[in-house]
């Protein structure tokens, strides 16, 4: 059986790669039809994983019929797309989410949103500490794969599975999104701190203080805290908070230089879902009663709502409180 991968950017890409290591075919859809043209004419894709030279059984296609022979479909849209793309995928297949972000207007994780566009097909969710590139190189990578179903959630990672490439499985699908979104937005405040001169003790005050947020508001939502604590929550929050290899750490990067969130996110091609990710975010966590100050910090930049001593000092001034 051949997999299917629904996006074609950096990560469905690198996810394409990866599923075709063992030689069998993989069909890759892309909405950009150079990105088509280019992955089964030069075995490229230069618009969003250059310098890749990309396995031959990868198939490129525009249209989502030609997934319906697949025995699973890795769906890697942004996040704010994964409705629209999902709606239009063959029915019935097992979907592996690989997008990270809560969607705007409703507040559903990536699950809810598969769930309410494709009733019939069963769910997991892949995320973790993964650079596209890196995994796209083979370099060793251990990710989250969580699926309420074990004996599909066993299935599906023994499919995904490489040597270099390990899932390690769970069933708490909603700590696993959790992890996955919530780190987003808090990589965008250790850019700031990096764009800002801020220094590296205030990195991991952010990153601690980040993942206490990430972890009230996980249990809020109903997370097992062990899964927070693992690769999609903790590892991958650890990965994007320190690295500009990381495009939401790279925005918060040009915050934090001073530079308006308006320049930063008009015409990018590239998806920071941070951005999208942080209202939504707020906004859920002000209606569960969760506190997540640093969340509320990167929303004021984004909106350029205060300037950035202004957000800093706010934060460093909050009352003293037991850790
Ligand atoms: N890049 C990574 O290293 C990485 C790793 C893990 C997870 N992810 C997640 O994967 C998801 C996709 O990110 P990416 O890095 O592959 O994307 P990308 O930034 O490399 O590319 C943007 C993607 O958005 C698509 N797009 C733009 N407009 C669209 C529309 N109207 N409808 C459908 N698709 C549209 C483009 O076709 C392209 O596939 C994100 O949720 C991201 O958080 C990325
Ligand atoms: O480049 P980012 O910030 O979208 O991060 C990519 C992946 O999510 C890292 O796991």
């Amino acid at each position: 059986m051949k997999a299917g991968v629904i996006g074609a950017g950096a990560w469905g890409t690198a996810l394409a790669q990866l599923m075709a290591a063992d030689g069998r075919d993989v069909a890759l859809w892309a909405l950009e039809p150079e990105v088509v043209d280019a992955v089964n004419g030069r075995r490229e894709n230069p618009l969003y994983l250059p310098c890749i030279a990309l396995a031959p059984t990868i198939r490129a296609t525009g249209a989502m019929t030609d997934l319906s022979d697949c025995d699973l479909l890795l769906v890697v849209s942004p996040a704010q797309h994964l409705r629209a793309v999902v709606a239009q995928a063959p029915a019935g297949l097992p979907l592996v989410l690989c997008s990270k972000g809560i969607e705007a207007g409703t507040g559903l994780l990536m699950s809810q949103v598969a769930q309410d566009a494709q009733p019939s097909s069963p769910i997991a969710v892949l995320s973790g500490p993964t650079f596209a590139h890196e995994v796209a190189k083979g370099l060793p990578t251990a990710i989250t794969l969580a699926c309420e179903d074990r004996d599909l959630g066993q299935r599906l990672a023994a499919r995904i599975a490489r040597p270099s490439f390990r899932p390690y499985l769970s069933d708490d699908v909603i700590g696993a999104e959790i992890g996955g979104a919530v780190k987003n937005v808090l990589a965008i405040a250790c850019g700031v701190a990096e764009g800002a001169g801020l220094g590296l003790n205030a990195r991991a005050a952010l990153i601690s203080r980040g993942f206490a947020e990430m972890t009230r508001f996980g249990l809020a939502r109903g997370a097992r805290a062990e899964t927070l604590g693992g690769l999609s929550g903790l590892g991958d929050l650890v990965l994007t908070c320190s690295s500009t290899n990381s495009r939401n750490f790279s925005l918060g990067k040009g915050l934090g230089e001073g530079q308006s969130a308006a320049d930063l996110l008009a015409n990018r091609r590239t998806v920071a879902e941070g951005a999208h990710t942080a209202p939504v975010l707020r906004d859920a966590a002000r209606a569960a009663g969760v506190e997540m100050p640093v969340v509320e910090a990167v929303c004021a930049l984004l909106a350029d709502a205060a300037p950035l001593g202004q957000v800093i000092d706010a934060l460093l001034a909050r009352p003293l409180r037991p850790e």
